[in-house]
């Protein structure tokens, strides 16, 4: 099946400076696909690429199997966007703004179910100069969702929602996406692109340096068990003298890389008569996970 996103050895620099080097990943049809990476590592870029924003210096873009570039934008009739600021007339009602970006023969329909599905049915029709910054966020995302995409590309939805309605746009995007849409998501709240994406594309300055699917982040993560006890100091020489490995930090945090590390390290601490206080398994998730990639602390996996 041809996959809905195509992304191949995309190249892009501004001037002198190489922001993208050789991007390539595919998200098949019903995928949700987060884009991580820190500031700077050129997301918005490959977003402005794929919607054909700006010129690119080499390889090829593809949605639903058609080409896309900034002459070519047949393919992106059934995309929908949200890139930074959403763009917003002040002195128009929110539903002017969709009715005004509705396609189809039943704009109001689709309006209303946008507005139904993202609940923003108290201030839709207040003008948008009095709307708060999330309240403005979600105006974009709904003129993203409009139009029953077959592909949904948001760079940072999250920004200014406040928890309730991030919950909520999640459960709309999974549901958007287990009929079929395609997503490709950007955030710097990992926490929550661990809950809503299944796919993870790791971004380091303009080079994807892991692309895995969010199991299998988990599957790899290194499990960290913290303990705690009476004489930290004595029991952390003991540990680092039978050559256990012990993450850095104040505490004593054995890596059970291979089983049977943390039973070791316990059956050390006991035989010298030193009291455990509590042994905890250290949340492992996608946050460790990008850290260890982009500090190169991990190789890269390719799913
Ligand atoms: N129009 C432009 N002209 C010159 N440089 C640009 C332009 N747009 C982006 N850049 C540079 O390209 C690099 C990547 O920018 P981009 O906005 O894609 O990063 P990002 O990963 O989205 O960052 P953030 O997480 O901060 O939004 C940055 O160094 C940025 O300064």
């Amino acid at each position: 099946m041809t996959a809905m996103l195509q992304v191949q050895d995309l190249q892009k620099s501004f001037g002198a400076k190489k922001v993208l080097r050789d991007v390539s990943f595919t998200v098949e049809r019903g995928h949700i696909a987060a884009l991580v990476g820190p500031n700077g590592a050129g997301k918005s870029t490959i977003m402005k690429s794929i919607l054909g924003l700006i010129n690119t210096d080499g390889g090829t873009l593809s949605v639903g199997g058609k080409k896309v570039s900034i002459t070519s934008h047949q393919a992106l009739s059934h995309v929908g966007a949200l890139i930074e600021y959403p763009g917003i007339y002040p002195f128009m009602t929110g539903r002017q703004h969709l009715t005004l970006f509705a396609t189809g023969a039943d704009k109001d329909k689709r309006v209303n179910d946008v507005v139904n599905a993202l609940e923003m049915n108290k201030y839709i029709d207040a003008k948008a100069k009095g709307y708060s910054l999330g309240m403005k966020q979600k105006l974009g995302i709904a003129e993203a969702l409009l139009n029953q995409p077959d592909l949904v590309i948001l760079d940072e939805p999250m920004n200014g929602l406040d928890p309730q309605a991030v919950k909520h746009l999640r459960e709309v995007i999974q549901k958007m996406a287990a009929a079929g849409t395609t997503f490709l998501i950007s955030s710097h709240i990992l926490s929550e692109l661990e809950k809503l994406a299944d796919m993870v594309l790791i971004l380091n300055k303009g080079e994807i340096v892991s692309q895995t699917t969010m199991q299998q982040m988990h599957e790899g993560n290194t499990i960290v068990f913290t303990i705690e006890t009476n004489d930290d100091e004595r029991a952390k020489k003991l540990i680092a003298a039978a050559d256990l490995p012990l993450a850095p930090g104040k505490g004593i945090n054995v890596i059970e890389a291979n089983a049977g590390n943390l039973d070791a390290a316990l059956r050390l601490i006991i035989g010298a008569d030193i009291t455990i206080n509590s042994v905890d398994q250290v949340e492992s998730d996608l946050e460790t996970s990008f850290l260890n990639v982009v500090n190169g602390k991990e190789g890269a996996t390719n799913a």
